[in-house]
């Protein structure tokens, strides 16, 4: 299992490319399940989620060719790959793949709106917290389907005549359960209007490219979402947004490390709130043509507090980096998770490399320390794993992290963009 060896110290100055964003990547690849014609996604990024995704995909009957060419033949940053799915050949989501990546579950709307039926496993709990999934079945419960659970399989049938729009406010906020309440929208008879929508800026991204491809959707990016259905959707041509937790981190990266680094194919809009809690830490942060610079010239972390929010607010996705910044902040901060109910997994492993960490309920305390200590640790889950990284670029000594692989489900050649700039990371694969 490969691991990743950081040696601390070293400040980052250069550029670094900031990839397609996964979240929108795989709702946006689960889309050309809606239409038999190809769906063209360019700027996916290269990573173990995306790969997985369209070994899924094919499953149920999609043809991937990346930059024309064959799946897995292509291993460039910023790929453009070609999703066909002239029939769906298998409308069963098997438990042995569904349980590999929760955003394989999010199948269940395309495949129920397009072949009238299908049977999803149910995807379970993860390191994070139990992320059920009624807020799903009661969307589509909505739609006029019927879902039984049955050996741990949704069975999900249409109403003869395809599904019916109808006006469903969520209880709370879910990401997923948008993305998919839309997807099975754009083909239901029918306008559905969903309240209590997540506005992050993926699930705009995914309305836009449904658009493309002929749906009519409106107000994505707001708390209500309107989708007038039509008979059936077209191929487009989409560009993935750029990825806002992966900008997020490294900026995080530099406001630990100090240094002088531009993130380009960015957008400072796409996370005003992290980079405005970045600003009152000490961080230096100017928007560019084409993305941004960070700075943290010489100046100490200033300590803040954060609430974790679904957009606009503080992302979960970039709380363990922000809390791996605040273990060398000048005072205490705390770090309060409101979305995810574990998703603390990183304060032991930071502890190791010294950070005095105290959890009490959903609301850490850090108290800033000196200086962290090399050491090895532990990558728990996706961000958990980046969050070590960035504390390792300002420990002194080595740290190494294993269990690597959690990390290459979402950051695309972080070694490579890391070392560019200045830094010491090295992959060791065993
Ligand atoms: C692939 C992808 O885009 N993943 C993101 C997506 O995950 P995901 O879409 O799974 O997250 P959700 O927005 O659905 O989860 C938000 C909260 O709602 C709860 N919930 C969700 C569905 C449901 O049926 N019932 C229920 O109770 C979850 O357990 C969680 O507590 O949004 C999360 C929140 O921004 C991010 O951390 C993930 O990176
Ligand atoms: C939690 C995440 O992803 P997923 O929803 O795919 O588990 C994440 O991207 O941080």
């Amino acid at each position: 299992m490969d691991r990743i060896r950081i040696v601390g110290g070293n400040e980052l100055n250069g550029i670094i490319q900031i990839s397609g964003a996964k979240n929108a990547a795989l709702p946006l690849m689960i889309a050309s399940l809606l239409t038999s014609d190809t769906l063209t996604l360019e700027n996916v990024p290269h990573l173990a989620d995306v790969e997985l995704l369209m070994r899924i995909l094919g499953n149920h009957g999609v043809d991937v060719a990346v930059n024309g060419r064959r799946e897995r033949q292509e291993d460039s940053y910023a790929r453009t790959i070609h999703f066909t799915c002239r029939t769906i050949v298998d409308t069963t989501a098997s438990y042995e793949l569904v349980s590999k990546m929760r955003a394989s579950f999010w199948v269940i709307g395309p495949l129920l709106a397009r072949e009238g039926h299908c049977r999803v496993s149910l995807p379970g709990g993860c390191a994070i917290g139990t992320r059920p999934v009624d807020l799903f079945i009661e969307g589509l419960t909505a739609l006029g389907a019927t879902m039984e659970i049955d050996a741990g399989y949704i069975n999900a049938k249409a109403p003869d005549g395809g599904l019916i729009g109808a006006r469903y406010t969520f209880p709370k906020v879910s990401v997923g359960a948008t993305h998919v309440m839309m997807m099975a929208a754009t083909l239901a008879r029918g306008t559905t209007v969903i309240g209590n929508a997540a506005r992050e800026p993926e699930v705009v991204d995914l309305a836009n490219c449904l658009n493309a491809m002929g749906a009519k959707i409106s107000g994505a990016g707001t708390a209500t979402i309107t989708i007038e259905g039509v008979t059936s959707l077209s191929g487009a041509r989409h560009r993935v947004l750029p990825d806002r937790i992966e900008t997020g981190t490294y900026a995080m990266a530099v406001a630990m490390a100090g240094g002088d680094v531009v993130l380009e194919n960015t957008d400072v809009s796409l996370l005003e709130t992290a980079l405005e809690t970045l600003r009152r830490a000490g961080a230096d942060i100017s928007a560019t043509n084409n993305g941004m610079r960070v700075k943290r010239n010489g100046a100490g972390i200033k300590p803040v507090d954060i609430v974790t929010d679904p957009f606009p607010g503080f992302p979960t996705d970039l709380q363990a980096q922000f809390m791996a910044l605040m273990t060398r902040s000048s005072g205490i901060s705390h770090v309060t998770e409101t979305i995810f109910e574990n998703r603390f997994m990183h304060v032991q492993e930071l502890a190791r490399l010294g950070a005095r960490i105290t959890l009490s309920g959903q609301t850490a305390k850090i108290e800033g320390v000196q200086r962290l200590r090399g050491a090895p640790v532990m990558a728990t889950d996706l961000r958990a794993s980046v969050s070590l990284v960035i504390a390792g670029l300002a420990a002194e000594g080595e740290t190494t992290v294993s269990r690597v692989y959690h990390l290459d489900r979402g950051f695309e050649r972080l070694e490579e963009k890391l070392t560019r700039c200045g830094a010491v990371v090295q992959r060791i694969s065993e």
